[in-house]
């Protein structure tokens, strides 16, 4: 079986996918220019190049000497209100890195590419379920950048028969290997979760719950938590339909069900033991208000089955991490 290229394998979710691959009985190769990642979040016998995705050169050596076969393609920039204030850098990092990444697969003849797509491209969707054919509608540069990745990925796949890709969008990632040997590090990270959970461990004062004025039953923004480790088994679930000739596709991947922000903060409590001081904060600009995976072509497609389903646990897992 040929060698997987994990890009962005030293970050919170591409590490996972390191586990979920080595689990797998693949064989695996990281490249990350360990701009937010850390080496110790993957096995230490699992080879790491330090650099740019964008380098071609080195990127399209490393793919020939490694008789690299599929790219899962997770090295990227992530936060979304940065990627407001500061555009350039998104187009540069998530879309034109993703370009030359690309380019360098073609002419070296790697015919497999997952890629980390996001929610993101839906911006603030109609309807409460959202499912592939949702209209896609951006309202970040972020979200821009991994829609015209995606744009390309279908072009490239039209123009050239060898090459076939899955994008998969990823709802609200969370929690952290079960058995703790990853999880969340990203510096400045905005994720709820994450910042409940260093909340209640006494590393933040006190958990802002952005808005309480929504229409929906409790008042605050609902969002479809998926264990970051059910997310890595999903990307085997679409190595393994590339390898067995299946076709390109665009796949929501999220459990399908949606928790306020107000019952994250309870988990997080019933977590903790305690309750974490949290306070009413005006809406946060930008937040859609209920984001819900429709997965049933992920499910259906790559014949995905979730694993740690399961708010508490997802809570209990990324506790447990912030505290190792
Ligand atoms: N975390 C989420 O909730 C979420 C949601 C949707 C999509 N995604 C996507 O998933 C992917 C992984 O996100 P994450 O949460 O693990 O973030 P992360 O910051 O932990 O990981 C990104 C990794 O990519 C590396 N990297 C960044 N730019 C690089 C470059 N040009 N060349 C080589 N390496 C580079 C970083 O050092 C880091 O190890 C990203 O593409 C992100 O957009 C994440
Ligand atoms: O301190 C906080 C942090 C977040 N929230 C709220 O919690 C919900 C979830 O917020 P997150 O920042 O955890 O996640 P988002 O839904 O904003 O965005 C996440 O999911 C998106 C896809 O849906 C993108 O992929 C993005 O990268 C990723 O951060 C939102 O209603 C937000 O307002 C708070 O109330 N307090």
């Amino acid at each position: 079986m040929d060698t997987v290229l994990v890009t962005g394998g030293a970050g919170y979710i591409g590490s996972h996918a390191v586990l979920a691959l080595r689990a797998a009985g693949r064989a695996v190769v990281v490249l990350d220019d360990l701009s937010t990642g850390d080496r110790n979040l993957i096995p230490a016998d699992v080879p790491m190049i330090v650099g740019d995705v964008a380098d071609t050169d080195r990127t399209g050596a490393l793919l020939r000497d490694h008789r690299i076969g599929t790219v899962m393609h997770f090295a990227g920039s992530i936060i979304v209100p940065e990627s407001v204030a500061d555009p350039l850098k998104y187009y540069r990092n998530n879309t034109a890195a993703s370009r030359s990444l690309i380019e360098t697969c073609i002419k070296t003849g790697v015919g497999r590419f997952i890629f980390s797509s996001t929610a993101a491209v839906y911006g603030n969707p109609p309807t409460r379920m959202v499912t592939e054919q949702t209209p896609v509608a951006p309202v970040s540069p972020y979200g821009w950048s991994k829609l015209m990745t995606e744009q390309m990925l279908a072009d490239v796949a039209a123009a050239h028969q060898a090459f076939r890709y899955i994008a998969l969008r990823y709802f609200n990632v969370a929690g952290a290997d079960p058995q703790g040997r990853a999880g969340q590090v990203t510096p400045n990270a905005t994720h709820l979760i994450k910042l409940a959970c260093e909340t209640a461990l006494g590393r933040r004062k006190v958990l802002n719950i952005f808005g309480s004025d929504y229409p929906t039953p409790d008042g605050t923004c609902i969002r479809d938590y998926i264990h970051v480790s059910d997310l890595a088994d999903a990307h085997v679930c679409a190595l393994n339909h590339l390898e067995k000739g299946g076709n390109s596709l665009v796949l929501n991947c999220g459990y399908g069900r949606g928790y306020s922000v107000r019952q994250v903060a309870e988990a997080v409590d019933r977590a903790a033991g305690r309750p974490l001081p949290k306070v009413e904060a005006p809406r946060r600009i930008g937040d859609p208000v209920e984001l819900v995976a429709d997965s049933t072509r992920l499910r259906d497609l790559l014949g995905w089955r979730p694993r740690v389903d399961d708010l508490d646990l997802i809570v209990s897992h990324a506790l447990a991490w912030e505290r190792r």
